[in-house]
């Protein structure tokens, strides 16, 4: 504990799907504090599953905003409890699930720089918010929004050069504009519209945090070359709009020092610097010192991958961000929405509810599984848009059920060819020298690890956490300390621990999978067809 007591540190943040999470990072950039709250598990009277609740037309999906606020009470009041030093905290950054929105109500501002430090945030902050239910990114329920918003700048390939996007409905300007369209009341109600990530910021701030470069370019809204929001993509969602957001600001910028609502209740010192907080993705990005030609696969609720891109290259799939720790640079990301949670329900029914189990079945089926193909989409996908399970034999043949075992590795299998073959696409190729680096809670499981070494051909490697959206943001605090020096990012993170190679491609996994994932790309295509009906 004394150790403890001395040690100067930043603390990373994530207001992830399912929970919010802690890291504490000393200057020597060793985590030596890790802490989290499961929505789900710690906040029972909120009822959600999986972090969120799904609506009766099975696309609404929402988080209530409450959840998070006393996810952040309680997770501090457990630092505390455990003898944690919030004097020795120099600056903390955070990072949010992407494009879910807040909606904080007229007045909200006063009542955020005026906290009494006696009671929890959750107790003050009630009546602060004019929609009670966030969307999230799993929402899927804004077609009519997206279409208007392609309609009004010339669209889909117009909306993503401006934009790094075509609309796509979890996209935040696509949710504000649902949200204006059906509650015109609680809109005009709304002084101020924060992302999770700038909204989380807003708490340790004690005002409004400007949104960051990086995590505002998920929302359809930002010129993601010039900086600005684009007044088309604006004056197509909602009027009045502009004053909402804010300015936005670069991901790096220090929005200011920790409210003295935390110096007083918890002993933060009060020049504690608050760095923007950004996008999970963008924040595991930093976390994994991501250089070019590496791939990133984060295995968390959803399934992302992404790629450091010195020029955006915007496509109709697929999204171009602001880069969060190089100004001038971008990253792809492509966003699969049946990660996590597909996994489970596999491994509930075919592995006895046990990851154990389901490692197991990985290991004794053999690569390319026979031939057997599948696609394991209970929701909506994103890439593609795809809805259902579709198995299929070795001849193409559709099949209404596989083994267990099988069913287990023609999803894992699946997922990853999915990954490869939609990057492909971006343009992206597995050079000899690309590594993939995991991260989110499934890159625990080394067997799902080694079938994607296997799939990709590159060898994986991970960081000593699964979180690395929270370590992202306390290294990205440690850059913020730095601000106004010009040190690069690669220059603050040059100490950190190397990443550990934790799978490497299995002899003969190319020539398994060259033929598997020209099958996978033809199947798919087929059920989009299937799906779409035919061209017109
Ligand atoms: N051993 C494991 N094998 C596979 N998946 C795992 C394992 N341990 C945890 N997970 C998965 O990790 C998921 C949570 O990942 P995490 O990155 O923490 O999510 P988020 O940041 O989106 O809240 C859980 O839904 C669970 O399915
Ligand atoms: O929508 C996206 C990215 O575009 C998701 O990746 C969210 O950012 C949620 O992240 P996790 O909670 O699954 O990490």
């Amino acid at each position: 504990m004394a150790e403890r007591a001395a040690r100067r540190c930043c603390l990373g943040w994530d207001f992830s799907t399912q929970q919010v999470k802690v890291v504490a990072v000393d200057a020597e950039l060793s985590v030596f504090y890790e802490d989290s709250v499961q929505f789900d598990r710690d906040l029972v009277e909120f009822g959600t599953q999986g972090g969120v609740h799904v609506h009766k037309d099975g696309l609404t999906v929402t988080s209530p905003v409450l959840m998070w606020v006393q996810a952040l009470d309680i997770i501090l009041e457990k630092m505390k409890a455990s003898g944690f030093d919030f004097s020795q905290v120099l600056a903390l950054s955070g990072a949010g699930q992407q494009h879910g929105s807040v909606y904080w109500k007229t007045g909200a501002s006063q009542v955020l720089t005026s906290l009494s430090p006696d009671l929890p945030l959750r107790e003050q902050l009630q009546a602060c918010f004019s929609i009670s239910n966030c969307p999230v990114w799993m929402d899927s329920s804004t077609a009519a929004q997206c279409r208007q918003l392609e309609a009004a700048v010339g669209g889909a390939q117009a909306l993503s050069r401006l934009t790094g996007s075509r609309a796509y409905e979890r996209f935040t300007g696509n949710q504000i504009a649902k949200i204006y369209q059906q509650n015109p009341e609680a809109y005009s109600h709304t002084e101020r519209i924060s992302l999770v990530s700038s909204f989380a910021a807003s708490l340790f701030l004690g005002s409004y945090s400007p949104v960051d470069y990086s995590d505002g370019s998920g929302m359809n809204l930002l010129q993601i070359q010039d900086k600005v929001w684009s007044q088309a993509c604006l004056g197509a969602c909602a009027p009045r709009l502009e004053e909402k957001l804010g300015r936005p600001v670069p991901s790096c910028s220090v929005v200011g020092p920790i409210s003295s609502y935390f110096v007083q209740r918890y002993g933060f010192p009060p020049g504690c610097k608050v760095v923007a907080f950004t996008g999970d993705n963008p924040a595991s990005l930093a976390g994994m010192r991501l250089e070019e030609g590496d791939i990133a696969v984060s295995l968390g609720t959803s399934d992302t991958l992404f790629l450091w891109l010195q020029e955006p290259t915007p496509a109709l799939e697929g999204h171009i961000f602001c880069n969060p720790v190089d100004p001038q640079h971008y990253m792809a990301l492509l966003c699969f929405k049946n990660g996590s949670l597909m996994r489970e329900k596999i491994r509930d029914e075919s592995a006895s509810g046990s990851w154990s189990e389901f490692s197991k079945a990985l290991q004794s089926t053999e690569m390319g599984n026979g031939g057997n193909l599948g696609f394991y989409f209970d929701v909506m996908e994103i890439t593609p848009e795809i809805i259902g399970r579709h198995r299929f034999s070795a001849e193409n043949r559709e099949v209404s059920a596989f083994p267990r075992e099988v069913e287990i590795r023609a999803l894992i299998e699946g997922q990853f060819m999915a990954k490869k073959i939609h990057a492909e696409a971006l343009g992206y190729r597995v050079m000899p020298k690309t590594k993939i680096l995991a991260t989110g809670g499934a890159s625990h499981n080394r067997d799902i690890l080694q079938v994607l070494a296997d799939v990709f051909g590159a060898p994986v490697y991970i960081i000593d956490t699964a979180n690395s959206a929270c370590v992202g943001s306390a290294y990205r605090a440690f850059h913020g300390l730095a601000a106004g020096t010009d040190m690069p990012f690669a220059e603050i993170v040059k100490l950190a621990p190397d990443r550990r190679l934790v799978a490497t491609p299995t002899p003969g996994a190319s020539q398994v999978y060259e033929a598997l994932l020209q099958r996978y790309a033809m199947l798919e295509q087929r059920i989009l067809s299937q799906t779409r009906g035919p061209p017109e």
